[in-house]
């Protein structure tokens, strides 16, 4: 990462209330991994420094407004991708225990790489899909779940809400338009045992893009049904 984007981050972490200055060699050796991986593979679309400082780490870390995070928690990223907002939390938190969840096998062996790459003692990337280990060995066994990017409000809620203990929070990082989704998601919540605690508006630092902290609480355990069999979910969300 050049002198820039290392300013960039530093300046960005500031907006957050973040001092990121003793984090900076972990984050500027994700960004040579993340940029060697690519070259590789087809890991991330956002490939510009300027892009993976705000829009992946930076972008990453806005779930720390949400104060909820206590350390010792376990918390689980669904469908964490290179990493996000995972690896950025494990770095800057590290009293949080996070498990990086990843469908996909290549994306999974990647973050397990940057894992071991960063020498992060509270991570671990598993493989696999959010339904399979809610239906089994991980059911509401974590603290809390985060989730950027991956499918709408009613999906993401049958992947994330069985994998959370009573009394836990899924915390969904959104943009504006999943004020529309909340509307037709009251259903799907109330199925699953969870309820919206509130939305949190907020603009990324920097830029100033849009962005919405979506907290659902987890009220009552997950009926035995849900999660639906893999893939079931996305195919046909809960109303
Ligand atoms: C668009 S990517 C976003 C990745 C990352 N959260 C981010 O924001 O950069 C969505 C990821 O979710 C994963 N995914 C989708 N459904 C999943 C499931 N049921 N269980 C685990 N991972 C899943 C996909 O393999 C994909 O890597």
């Amino acid at each position: 990462m050049s002198p820039e984007g290392t300013q960039l981050l530093l300046k960005a972490g500031r907006e957050l209330g973040l001092d990121l200055g003793p984090h900076i060699p972990r984050f500027v050796r994700l960004y040579q991994m993340l940029v060697e991986a690519n070259r590789r593979m087809n890991l991330t679309a956002i490939r510009d420094e300027r892009g993976i400082v705000l829009k992946h780490f930076v972008d990453s870390l806005t779930c720390l407004l949400y104060p909820g995070f206590a350390d010792g928690a376990e918390v689980v990223d669904v469908g964490t991708g290179a990493g996000f907002p995972g690896l950025p939390l494990a770095i800057v938190r590290p009293g949080l225990r996070l498990c990086l969840l990843e469908a996909t096998q290549k994306k999974a062996r990647f973050v397990a790489s940057a894992i071991e790459g960063l020498g992060l003692d509270n991570a671990e990337a598993l493989w696999g899909r959010a339904e399979e280990l809610a239906r089994g060995v991980k059911r509401e066994t974590y603290h809390a779940a985060v989730v950027r990017a991956v499918a709408s409000l009613p999906v993401v809620a049958e992947l994330a809400l069985p994998l959370v203990r009573v009394g836990g929070f899924v915390l969904l990082q959104k943009g504006p338009e999943v004020e529309g989704e909340l509307g037709r998601s009251k259903g799907a919540l109330e199925k699953l045992g969870g309820a919206l605690e509130g939305v949190l508006p907020l603009s990324l630092p920097v830029g100033g893009e849009a962005r919405r902290l979506v907290v659902l609480r987890k009220r009552r355990p997950t009926p035995e049904e849900y999660p639906r069999k893999a893939g079931v979910p996305a195919k046909n969300p809960l109303s």
